[in-house]
């Protein structure tokens, strides 16, 4: 195998995150442009135009359907599936795939990998997937819970055990992915067993701009006479709602500075916050029978010690504890533990490397494709008269 980088492209709902990661995870590369709905993508041709040679790209997809488990090349009708999933995560989907039609056109050849967000929740056990819905709808329309963040979810399970230096074959975990986005993932033994999002990323926490759970009924309501467009509503659900709803700004950093200087609104919703996260958490835990490991990762997770303790504080009837200094140093970018070598659960935080999983899944595919040739179905198609580079892949 080739000892170039893979180029990973992480089209988030606030960022889009450019790495370049080598074979041993280090990133001689990096770049970080504007949401896409901020216009983000516009600056990803001349970020490319820097990036160095790769073997391949790797691209974040949110939403991977029904029966992804795994990455998989982007071909024309891969790419084709993935766009009729987009009502499914309207706010991700359409700009990851504009983002990999980008990439096609500006490094034609380079062979390109979808890493899904969903795949790491693909067998969620039946009591934690299904619906409780009418059959035929669930049968007709695939409806399930899926699961978001499974990127940072897969890596954060297998770097926590190794920050403690445990073997976790029987760990409880429940990893808090918390950045603009936020979920939880319940991981027994490595498999993840339960999350809080369901069918789309708008379900279970309070995050930036998103409601999170939310009864059916109240959506009903809204739709039913109440002078509101579906799209209305939609906007109001994704886009409105949220910290940004609560605290009038969706930046967490900017909610806990409001609040230290008295702002009652700002207080409120870092009530609200922490309310539906540690509810959440203990649901994951009642997942398992019990708690073990409690890892923070994400923006919030990483950089927030006060958060981190507040929400520790709520949850020390379920035995969690953070030792207040070395929480309050664990910041920027540091893994380690946080908690007192007496605590009964033990917490990590875990800096979120969705580059180094969306790398290695890559590479996985590369090798397999080494191993059985390219696949038969047509790669993605190239614009005429743009030649193909010889693929790198090998
Ligand atoms: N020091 C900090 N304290 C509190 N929140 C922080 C801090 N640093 C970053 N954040 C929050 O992290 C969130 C963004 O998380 P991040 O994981 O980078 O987002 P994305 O979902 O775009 O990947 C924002 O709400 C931001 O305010
Ligand atoms: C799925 C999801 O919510 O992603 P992000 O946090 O990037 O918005
Ligand atoms: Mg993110």
């Amino acid at each position: 195998m080739c000892a170039e980088p893979i180029l990973t492209v992480n089209v988030g709902s606030s960022s889009i995150k450019l790495a370049a990661v080598t074979r041993d995870g280090g990133v001689p590369w990096r770049r970080e442009l504007r949401a896409p709905e901020d216009g983000g993508l516009a600056g990803l041709p001349a970020a490319l135009a820097q990036a160095p040679a790769a073997a391949a790209v790797g691209h974040r997809i949110v939403h991977g359907g029904p029966t992804r488990a795994t990455a998989t090349e982007i071909t024309d009708r891969v790419r084709a599936d993935l766009l009729g999933l987009a009502d499914l995560a309207p706010l991700h989907q359409p700009p990851a795939l504009a983002a990999v039609d980008i990439v096609r056109r500006h490094c034609p050849g380079l062979p390109a990998v979808a890493c899904f967000d969903t795949a790491f929740h693909h067998d969620l056990p039946a009591e934690a997937a299904r619906y409780p819905l009418p059959r035929a709808w669930c049968e007709r329309f695939g409806l399930r819970r899926f699961g978001f963040h499974g990127l940072s979810h897969g890596y954060a399970a297998r770097r926590a055990p190794e920050v403690l230096g445990i073997d976790s074959s029987t760990t409880r975990t429940v990893i808090c992915h918390l950045g603009s986005g936020a979920s939880l993932a319940a991981v027994l033994g490595g498999r993840c067993v339960d999350t809080t999002m369901g069918f789309t990323p708008v379900d279970g926490l309070v995050q930036g701009t998103r409601c999170g759970s939310l009864d059916p009924g109240l959506v009903l309501w809204l739709l039913d006479g109440r002078g509101l467009t579906r799209a209305q509503v939609a906007d109001g659900l994704g886009h409105q709602s949220g910290l940004l709803a609560l605290a009038g700004t969706a930046d967490m950093r900017a909610v806990l500075r409001r609040r230290a200087e008295g702002d009652e609104r700002c207080a409120q919703a870092v009530d609200v916050y922490l309310h539906r996260l540690c509810a959440s958490v203990a649901g994951m835990a009642a997942a398992m029978n019990g708690l073990d490991l409690l890892v923070f990762t994400g923006g919030i997770g990483e950089n927030s010690a006060e958060l981190r303790a507040e929400a520790a504080h709520r949850l020390a009837w379920l035995g969690v504890a953070v030792d207040e200094l070395v929480n309050t140093t664990t910041v920027r970018g540091a893994d380690g533990e946080i908690s007192p070598a007496t605590a009964q659960v033990r917490v990590v935080v875990v800096r979120a490397r969705e580059d180094i999983e969306i790398a290695a899944q890559t590479r996985s595919v590369l090798r397999a494709r080494v191993r059985t040739g390219p696949t038969d179905r047509p790669r993605l198609s190239y614009p005429a008269g743009q030649q193909a580079q010889a693929s790198r892949s090998a």
